[in-house]
């Protein structure tokens, strides 16, 4: 099956009321317990790649990533989606790399540090979104700053994250300006910010609706009823992999992601991607420290990258049968960037704005 486009993946996702994790990929191994997790119960995948993915695995290894994915599950529909984008530039050459969909990130100046007044996210949003869209490539865009109500902070162990403190109307998106911003730039999906925070460090206790936002997505998705919102930061920072951790020689703080239950609750209101990369990292984690741990003796990587991948892939399994996309995987027919370019040209695809 050949890659298909973020749009047609979460039109069908709208379509039937469904959610789609996004996964962050960096390695082999990481592809392989995305795709291992989605064959299992056929699902579809998103898989994304950030700048700095691409810089540790380098361009061409990332791509062929891709490749071996579609080639060994030729049942699966995969989109391919750059994460986080800094500037136009960025989202072009991923165009170029065989990206089937962009995040143009600009919420955030190019440092990817320094919040952008609305007028600079609006033009270097709808730049993008129209030579992508002549070429049938998606585009996600963001308005609002990621980061805590609590603490008015950008999540820590990030490439992307403000910088300094942000204030309350930053850090929640406007569902007026949600509204102008997706007729001004034609976005096919919108990340919004409601709370959640890049990394392991989100909430300090289990959180409630002062400090993450749910509501607000309901307001957003009566605005823009077409446009797919998405989740960032939305890991679930596992509580037995904390412990695990922590027993084996590691040494994180205690720290709460978003429950699966609100990102439900989203998905029933218009949430149709929800990025997680921090939960995969901290089972990785747990699993090479555990196995390490127990089997003192063992220096084949083999080994520990093996139960690695299986502590994601249980993650990823787990997500895709929450958020609904389990057994979605073979009643999508794949639509070529072509016939998606035709799509936008005859303007059957505009946002429809309320
Ligand atoms: O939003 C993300 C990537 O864009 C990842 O979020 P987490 O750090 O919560 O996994
Ligand atoms: O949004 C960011 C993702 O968690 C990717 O993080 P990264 O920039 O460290 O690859
Ligand atoms: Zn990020
Ligand atoms: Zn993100």
């Amino acid at each position: 099956m050949a890659l298909i486009s973020l749009r047609q993946l979460l039109d069908h996702a709208a379509e039937h009321g469904y959610g789609m994790p996004a996964f962050n990929a960096n390695n082999m191994e990481q592809v392989h317990a995305v795709m291992q997790a989605a064959d299992e119960v056929d699902a579809p995948v998103i898989i994304q790649a950030s700048a700095g993915a691409r810089k540790y695995a380098g361009e061409p290894f990332l791509r062929h990533l891709i490749i071996a994915a579609a080639e060994q599950y030729p049942h699966i529909p995969i989109v391919l989606h750059q994460d986080h984008g800094g500037e136009p530039a960025v989202c072009l050459s991923s165009i170029q790399s065989g990206f089937t969909s962009v995040m143009m990130d600009g919420s955030l100046m190019p440092d990817m540090k320094t919040p952008s007044t609305y007028e600079y996210n609006v033009e270097v949003t709808r730049q993008v979104t129209e030579m992508a869209h002549w070429l049938g490539v998606s585009v996600e865009g963001e308005l609002g700053c990621l980061g805590s109500l609590e603490t008015g902070m950008a999540g820590e162990e990030d490439g992307s994250g403000a910088e300094g403190q942000l204030s309350h109307d930053q850090l929640l998106t406007d569902p007026d300006e949600a509204a102008d911003f997706v007729k001004k730039t034609g976005v096919d999906a919108l990340a919004i910010a409601i709370g959640t925070s890049h990394g392991a460090y989100k909430f300090t206790r289990p959180p409630t609706g002062d400090i993450l936002a749910i509501q607000r997505i309901k307001e957003i998705h009566a605005r823009v009823p077409n446009t797919h919102l998405v989740m960032h930061g939305s890991s679930s920072v596992p509580q037995d992999w904390l412990k695990i951790i922590n027993e084996h020689g590691g040494d994180m703080g205690e720290t709460y992601g978003v429950p699966v239950e609100e990102i439900q609750e989203g998905i029933k209101h218009g949430v149709r991607k929800v990025n997680i990369d921090t939960d995969l990292r901290m089972a990785s984690t747990g699993a090479i420290r555990r196995f390490l741990t127990e089997n003192p003796k063992e220096f084949d990587p083999r080994k520990f990258l093996k139960v690695s991948t299986a502590a994601m892939k249980d993650i990823c399994k787990a997500r895709y049968e929450a958020f609904g996309c389990a057994g979605m995987a073979s009643r999508i027919k794949p639509v070529g960037l072509e016939a998606m370019a035709k799509r936008y040209k005859s303007g059957e695809l505009a946002p429809k704005v309320q």
